[in-house]
Order: C-alpha cells, then sequence, then structure tokens
C-alpha cells in the first residue's frame, strides 16, 4: 500500500526491522518540550499524509518510553483520517513521577496503517439472539 507523504524535516518514517507493524514517528521541534508529572502536550512531526481511501493511519505509544518513562498518548490510539491534510501530531502525555524532555528527532510514538470497513447501519427493532446475550463485562468470570 502506498501513501504520499510531505516531510518537513526530510525525514521519513520506515520500518526498523522486517516484521515490524509499526514505523517510528520523529519529534519535529525548534527547541525541546518538556512534559512534567502530568502535563500533556501536542508534539508536531513535520510530516503530512496523503492515505488512500479505505485505510487510517494509527498512531500508538511506544512501550520502551511508555514503561521507563511513562510516557503514553493521551487519546489512546490516534486516528490519522485518509481525508486529513493537516500535519499529524502526537498527543503525548507524562503519566511517569519526573519531567520528561522531548527533543528534535526523538522517537516519540509510531504509527501502523490499517484497513477498516465502511459500516452501513440497517436500523432494526430486534437483535439475534447469542448465547452471551448481554452478558459482558467479566460475567465469565475474572
Ligand atoms: O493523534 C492524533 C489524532 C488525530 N490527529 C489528526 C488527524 C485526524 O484525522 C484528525 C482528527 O482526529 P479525530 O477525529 O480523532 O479528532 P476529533 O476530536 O474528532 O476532531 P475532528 O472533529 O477534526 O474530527 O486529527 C492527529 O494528528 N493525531
Ligand atoms: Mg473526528
Amino acid at each position: 500500500m502506498e501513501i504520499k507523504i510531505k516531510s518537513e524535516s526530510g525525514i521519513v518514517p520506515a520500518y526498523e526491522t522486517a516484521g515490524s507493524a509499526g514505523m517510528d514517528i520523529r519529534a519535529y521541534l525548534k527547541e525541546p518540550v518538556e512534559l512534567l508529572p502530568g502535563q500533556r502536550a501536542l508534539i508536531p512531526t513535520g510530516i503530512y499524509l496523503e492515505i488512500p481511501e479505505g485505510y487510517e493511519v494509527q498512531i500508538r505509544a511506544r512501550s520502551g518510553l511508555a514503561i521507563k518513562r511513562g510516557i503514553g498518548l493521551v487519546n489512546g490510539i490516534g486516528t490519522i483520517d485518509s481525508d486529513y491534510r493537516g500535519e499529524v501530531k502526537i498527543a503525548l502525555i507524562n503519566w511517569g513521577d519526573e519531567p520528561f524532555v522531548i527533543s528534535n528527532g526523538e522517537r516519540v510514538a509510531q504509527m501502523v496503517a490499517a484497513r477498516y470497513e465502511k459500516v452501513e447501519f440497517t436500523v432494526a427493532e430486534e437483535l439475534s439472539e447469542t448465547e452471551r446475550g448481554s452478558g459482558g463485562f467479566g460475567h465469565t468470570g475474572v
């Protein structure tokens, strides 16, 4: 699958290993940004995408930063829509207990391209019966 990309830094995200699902994305900053514990910030990447229709790009946390420093994404998983032409930004949050400084070029997140289904709803009065029914939220035990 091909994605057209405009990169202000000249850097194009790449797979680090042959089997990687995600490509690391780097911060594009004029000066470092400090995130105090509990603080969040929208980090620019200098990257603009033209994603083919039927695909999305997911922005996911890097587990090393998350485990070692408590750095995550405040929006869980970011969604880049195929019709979005603005700069890709990373919604970082510092869930750790120490300040975290983000420097230009630092790999702050990763992107995964994924196909998605477009849904058409059929409005109905009744849905089909199943063994589970409305059981959920641990009804089979924790
Ligand atoms: O982590 C993210 C999440 C979103 N976006 C951009 C691309 C996406 O296509 C657009 C809208 O994202 P979303 O639909 O999640 O946000 P919203 O709050 O619903 O905004 P909108 O009303 O513009 O859709 O913002 C990012 O750059 N990074
Ligand atoms: Mg939206």
